[in-house]
């Protein structure tokens, strides 16, 4: 049998919410939703689609460009598979990294049939060369290619199929303002709530074959960072437990004690998150503090704690972002169990 090499990797980090491994991605495809229907979550993203998909389909246009935003793992790829699917069109698929040279787009684009979706992940990263390519494109479905070289070059115009551009990017921020002008669905992605991932997990767990009870199902979903990638990863390593440890069956305190193991705590939060907590408090004070002086401090990438870290925290309310710094919370200072400061003047008395 071929050994995977992948198998034996250390897992980074197991609430992260990036994929962690091609064996990783293999699965997550196979639980991810192929319909509307079957997305949970995200009513207004939902309804929003549901309309406009309709209104497309019935006038056989194309639908309008569309760009996704939100944290890694809260389904915008998913997403996009499912308003092709929906359209019945074909999906083409493409990141901003990789799309290096205008000629790497047109020749995308130029392959495109009607009504078909082109889905450009991680858009923010697009180099402004091949940004510009895609205006025209995207406003009257035409591209200006160069022919030829030096004093003989010429350009010309070339008509396109109408089609869709899904953009997806983990940062509306960093997009430049002509691009994000250019969509005309612009849909922002929230963190689940506990009750939305709980019904996550069982459809994935019935997808894996793995007996769950719904209390079971719950602490996991609880302890998800609010999404669903991690809660499909936990899903699958508490199931592993469950199998070593009891019966199979995936119960409450089969979860409880697998979570524990895996470092992930009652909140949900992981080793990382601790970190970065403990960080402000103990060794900033509770902040403010500057996002590099964090990574220094906490040896993680300035990206990572932006784009994956934060975002969860922020939206729980144990950190807050202000001109000045990151800020940690009373909630910060309780989950550590640590006493806040009292002092005027301090953090709680500057600013109130
Ligand atoms: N609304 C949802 N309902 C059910 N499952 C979901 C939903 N959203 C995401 N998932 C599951 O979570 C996994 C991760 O989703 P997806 O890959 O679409 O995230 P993403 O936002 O594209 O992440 P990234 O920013 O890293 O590209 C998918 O495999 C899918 O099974
Ligand atoms: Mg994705």
């Amino acid at each position: 049998m071929a050994i995977q090499t992948d198998d034996f990797a250390p897992a980074p980090r197991v609430v992260s919410a990036a994929p962690a491994s091609p064996k990783e991605e293999a699965i997550e495809r196979a639980l991810r939703p192929k319909l509307l229907d079957e997305y949970v979550g995200q009513m207004k993203v939902r309804e929003q689609l549901e309309i406009f998909i309709g209104a497309a389909k019935k006038r056989a246009e194309a639908l309008d460009h569309v760009l996704l935003f939100g944290p890694p793992g809260l389904g915008k790829t998913t997403l996009s598979h499912i308003i092709a699917q929906e359209l019945g069109v074909n999906l083409r698929q493409t990141s901003g990294p990789v799309l290096e040279k205008p000629k790497d787009l047109a020749a995308l684009l130029t392959n495109l049939e009607a009504n078909d979706v082109l889905f450009i992940d991680e858009i923010h990263r697009l180099s402004p060369v091949v940004e510009e390519i895609l205006y025209p494109a995207l406003e009257d479905y035409q591209i200006d290619i160069m022919i030829g070289e030096g004093p003989a070059a010429r350009s010309i115009k070339l008509d396109l199929q109408p089609f869709t551009l899904v953009g997806a990017t983990t940062r509306a921020g960093m997009l430049t303002n002509p691009l994000r002008d250019r969509f005309g669905i612009v849909a922002r992605l929230e963190f689940y709530t506990p009750e939305e991932l709980a019904r996550i997990v069982k459809r994935s767990a019935g997808l894996l074959g793995a007996p769950i009870e719904a209390e079971g199902g719950f602490e996991i979903a609880r302890r998800s960072r609010g999404t669903p990638r991690i809660a499909n990863r936990l899903l699958r390593r508490v199931r592993d437990y469950a199998e070593v440890k009891g019966s199979g069956t995936i119960t409450k305190t089969m979860a409880d004690k697998a979570l524990a193991m895996l470092d992930v705590d009652p909140q949900g939060f992981d080793l990382m998150d601790r970190k970065l907590l403990e960080a402000v408090v103990h060794r900033f004070d509770g902040g403010p503090v500057g996002l590099d002086n964090i990574a220094a401090s906490i040896g993680e990438e300035r990206d990572t704690i932006e784009d994956v870290i934060e975002p969860y925290l922020i939206q729980q309310g144990f950190l807050q972002r202000t001109p000045r710094g990151r800020v940690a919370t009373l909630a910060a200072y309780r989950h550590l169990g640590v006493t806040p400061p009292t002092t005027e003047g301090g953090l709680f008395g500057a600013d109130a």
